[in-house]
């Protein structure tokens, strides 16, 4: 029997998972990925080998209701006949939201799965996903040690200004606090790029998470010391389904003038804004890409300007920039998108190589730009797989 663990990242359009298999030393090598995308919208599977061999691909097309939790079962059914000679000694997951407790990896147990589900209010897109992928393994394998990996550990450390909102101080001593997401992909790409570039990862370095979910981390030699994301992944860039940073005078308005309840207002703030609000068409970019209607033009140009607008914000935060990382779906494969950003942050010394960024180069900077910009393909699974083995192990190499 080879020996493996499995990492789960469910996102809000998208199911990513990884099965390591654990070498002589114990260090994971990755054997099988896959992901579900496009959930909500018209989900497809795609599984590989670690060589990129398809091992299934499968569509369910328009099937727009199809939950996380329905395509798991698929997910499941596939394994339990596909992964003979293999003994899954434990699964990680990406759980979105950690809140002030829960600040590194950790073993889940019952106590820990209650406590992280009072969070489901702040993650609405995500942790309901996340707890009920723990849930359903917990019916199927009671004994399989599960390990919770959190997005916002990675923010933990920042400066104390960095988490704070202008309220006041009883509330944020109450958990009302900016805690920051993607942290998990953000610590690969800190850790990835001290591997390819070890001066810039010294230096200032924002790193730009363009999925569904969007997000900008300003680091400061590979540690996150200011991110657009705050309390829930609602703040900051705007995203596929999401408004992002919105004057909360919007919010009392909706309530108090135009009568909408809570839960309505949650739906149109997390579900029904962004790019699928402003074009009315899509929350997919690459299918607002092959529009020809001014919306589906209007929300790319909107979301170039707001990750603009905040990387600015995030170079005033590191006063000074050394280096710009693209990365997830939008950021490492998207050149249109990646240029027009660049092109607004020409004034901060940014150029970038048309060629090299049409190419999805990993260096697409000129070189005589001061300041560097790349592309790092992310691997938040790999970070999951490395925490989950360092919960069972103690720390790895
Ligand atoms: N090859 C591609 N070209 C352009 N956009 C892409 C490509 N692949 C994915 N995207 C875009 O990336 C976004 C999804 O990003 P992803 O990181 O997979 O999402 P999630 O936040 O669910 O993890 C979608 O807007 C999709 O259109
Ligand atoms: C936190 C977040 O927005 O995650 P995702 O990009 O996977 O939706
Ligand atoms: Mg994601």
């Amino acid at each position: 029997m080879t020996r493996a663990v499995v990492s789960l990242n469910s996102g809000s359009s998208s199911i990513k998972f990884g099965l390591y298999e654990l070498d002589p030393n114990g260090a994971p090598v990755l054997a099988v990925r896959g992901k579900i995308e496009r959930i909500g919208i018209s989900p497809r599977l795609s599984i590989r080998d670690s060589a990129g061999g398809q091992l299934l691909e499968q569509e369910w097309p328009g099937e727009a209701g199809l939950t996380h939790a329905d395509l798991l079962v698929s997910l499941f059914d596939w394994a339990s006949t596909r992964l003979t000679g293999i003994e899954v000694t434990a699964i990680g997951h990406r759980v979105v939201h950690g809140g002030t407790d829960f600040v590194s990896p950790c073993l889940i147990d019952g106590d820990i799965l209650v406590r992280l589900d009072r969070l489901c209010p702040l993650a609405p897109l995500h942790q309901p996903h996340n707890l009920s992928a723990i849930h359903a393994i917990a019916r199927i394998a009671p004994a399989l040690p599960q390990v919770a990996c959190f997005d916002t550990a990675f923010h933990n450390g920042r400066p104390a200004l960095a988490k704070r909102f202008a309220i006041p101080r009883a509330l944020h001593d109450q958990g009302i606090q900016r805690y920051g997401f993607h942290g998990l992909s953000y610590e690969y790409i800190a850790r990835r790029l001290a591997e390819v570039d070890a001066e810039m990862a010294a230096g200032r370095v924002i790193a730009a998470h363009l999925g569904n979910g969007a997000s900008l981390c300003a680091m400061s030699a590979g540690k996150s010391m200011d991110t657009t994301m705050g309390f829930t992944a609602l703040d900051g860039l705007m995203m596929g389904t999401r408004c992002g940073t919105i004057d909360p005078g919007v919010i009392l308005h909706l309530q108090a003038e135009m009568g909408m309840a809570a839960k309505d207002v949650e739906n149109l703030l997390y579900s029904r804004s962004g790019l699928l609000g402003v074009s009315g068409l899509s929350s997919d970019m690459r299918e607002l890409s092959l529009s020809d209607r001014p919306e589906a033009a209007e929300a790319i140009d909107l979301f170039t300007w707001r990750a603009a607008r905040e990387a600015g914000a995030l170079a005033s935060s590191l006063e000074g920039l050394d280096g710009l990382v693209f990365t997830a779906g939008i950021g490492e494969h998207h050149a249109d998108v990646r240029a027009r950003i660049c092109r607004r942050l020409q004034w901060l010394g940014i150029r970038i190589d048309d060629a090299a960024n049409t190419a999805n180069a990993p260096l697409i900077s000129l070189a005589d730009s001061p300041i560097k910009v790349r592309i790092i393909p992310t691997d938040e699974e790999r970070m999951i797989a490395l925490h989950t083995l360092s919960i069972l192990n103690g720390p790895q190499a």
